[in-house]
């Protein structure tokens, strides 16, 4: 099922009544299509960009099978022009991206897309539902990761994810954003992430006592001992039982330091408390304990306040759906059209609501920094021909928010790094290498780190500024008036 191979037809029909009528009207022309996100989840400043290999694997493998030819036929929509077209599709676009794992801002083209229109339009659906899905959990996960600091925190959320396909990839979007390990095999299978986990109630109940059922256990796993204390009672059952078998397991040889016990339920920092007392008194002060418990960063952070003796945290639902907020609409829009003379053709989006105006043109995205703390302090968009030095000495800028109260500011003594890199060439080769999760984890935490604290932190972060160039701005305001209707 998530191994269909061929996601060609995973989009909206309007994709391909579109294409079929570029293939009749417009079959030269190319268009530059931007994705964007408006507003972010759970009121932060910005989310960790994910998906970015998904997607371009999906690009690289987009094609059309006979079944597939044979149904668009059957719809009675397309020219046999248009189905020998995509028969025989062969992809020439090109793809710009800002590296995954990058945390990335409101309105800035965090991928672009270049190609014939009857082409790069197809791809819109299919590009948003694999980048608005990881960048959501991705997001969620730095949330819930930056709430459990240094412990590390585990993906549960196999069986509360919405669907096959959320889990696996959900699963690829929490590591990138912090996660540690799995215990989903799938997604451990397809992407090298190390799976882990304890055992469940089932195990426990299904013996006729707790004893039993740790010892069949220790039995199995001693020397990976995680044991379920809270069926019965943690502290007058589970944790005196779970001592008991490691006592048990001490005594032949096991190591110590694999042995852990997990707590589900109740006031969870005061059972890991007086737990993590009972393990250290009883001589392992190495075992670890676990908490799970639909878990979220709220609550993470809460128990962190409050001193919980907690090593791991097991997340499932909140992290897998991101409960809290769990839409993300980045969105794909056309910004210029290219004439069959050569000439590119700025576009723009007005509709009634200011906030949806979008960025005309091709452009070109920086992250703007302090030269003396090295700290970014915006990101500035500009169009692709404008000259922008790698240090910026005075530039007018403007917000990219249209509604922002205070539009215009200047850029002074800044360095500017760009962030979208070619990514897939014409020819459909991948430019950008093909990193593992736990690669792209690391870069996403180096370009963390370097964001101070106050736009990062959970409640009420600062404000991080996109901006854009004055002649960005001029040419969408030149744009906007060219298609006033008065
Ligand atoms: N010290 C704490 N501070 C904040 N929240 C906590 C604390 N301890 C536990 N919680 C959270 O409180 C919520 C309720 O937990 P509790 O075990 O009381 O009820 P429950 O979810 O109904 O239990 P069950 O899993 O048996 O249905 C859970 O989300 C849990 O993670
Ligand atoms: O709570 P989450 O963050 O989703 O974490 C995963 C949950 O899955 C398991 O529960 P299970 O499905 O057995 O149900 P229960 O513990 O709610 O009874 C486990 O015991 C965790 O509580
Ligand atoms: O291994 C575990 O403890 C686990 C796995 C999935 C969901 N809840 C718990």
């Amino acid at each position: 099922m998530i191994e269909q191979g061929n996601m060609a037809l995973l989009t909206d029909l309007y994709e391909y009544t579109m294409a079929n009528g570029f293939h009749e009207e417009m079959a030269e022309e190319r268009g530059s299509y931007d994705i964007f996100f408006r507003t972010l989840p759970d009121n932060g400043r910005f989310v960790v960009l994910a998906g970015i290999g998904t997607a371009l694997e999906e690009l690289q493998n987009f094609h059309f099978d006979a079944a597939d030819l044979e149904y668009l036929r059957g719809l009675q929509l397309f020219t046999p022009e248009f189905l020998d077209y995509l028969r025989d599709f062969k992809f020439t676009c090109k793809v710009y991206a800002i590296p995954e794992g990058t945390p990335v801002f409101p309105r800035e083209p965090v991928v672009t897309v270049e190609g014939p229109l009857l082409q790069a339009q197809l791809f819109e659906t299919l590009l948003l539902n694999i980048i608005n899905h990881q960048t959501l959990i991705a997001t969620k996960a730095r949330r819930i990761s930056a709430a459990a600091k240094d412990k590390a925190v585990m993906e549960f959320g196999a069986r509360r994810a919405q669907g096959p396909a959320s889990a696996v990839y959900g699963a690829r979007a929490a590591v990138i954003g912090g996660c540690t390990s799995t215990s989903n095999l799938l997604a451990g299978q397809k992407f090298g992430i190390p799976v882990a986990g304890t055992m469940a109630h089932s195990w426990i109940e299904a013996f006729d006592t707790e004893l039993d059922a740790f010892r069949a256990w220790a039995k199995i796993y001693p020397e990976n001992c995680s044991l379920l204390v809270d069926t019965y009672d943690v502290l007058h059952s589970g944790m005196p039982h779970a001592i008991q078998v490691f006592d048990e397991l001490s005594a032949k040889g096991s190591d110590s330091s694999s042995f852990g016990v997990r707590i589900d339920s109740g006031d969870i920092t005061q059972l890991s408390t007086k737990a993590r007392q009972m393990l250290d008194d009883a001589g392992y002060p190495d075992a670890t304990i676990t908490a799970s418990n639909a878990l979220d960063e709220q609550i993470i952070q809460s128990l962190v306040n409050e001193g919980a003796a907690i090593d791991n945290f097991g997340v499932g639902e909140n992290l897998i759906t991101s409960a809290s907020s769990p839409v993300l609409s980045g969105v794909y829009k056309l910004s210029a059209v290219k004439k069959a003379d050569g000439t590119w053709l700025p576009k723009v989006k007005v509709s009634a609501s200011l906030g949806k105006l979008t960025l005309p043109g091709r452009k070109r995205v920086y992250r703007v920094y302090d030269p003396r703390t090295d700290e970014p302090i915006a990101d500035l968009v500009t169009l692709r021909e404008e000259e922008v030095l790698d240090n910026i000495e005075d530039m007018q800028v403007l917000s990219a928010d249209p509604e922002a109260i205070k539009r215009f500011q200047t850029l002074r003594n800044v360095k500017a790094v760009e962030l979208q890199k070619e990514a897939l060439n014409e020819q459909g080769e991948l430019l950008t290498g093909n990193p593992s999760v736990f690669e792209i984890q690391q870069y996403s935490q180096e370009k963390l780190a370097e964001l101070p604290a106050s736009k990062k932190r959970l409640l009420y972060p600062d404000e991080y500024p996109v901006y854009i160039s004055k002649e960005l701005y001029d040419v969408q305001q030149e744009l906007i008036e060219n298609n006033r209707v008065d």
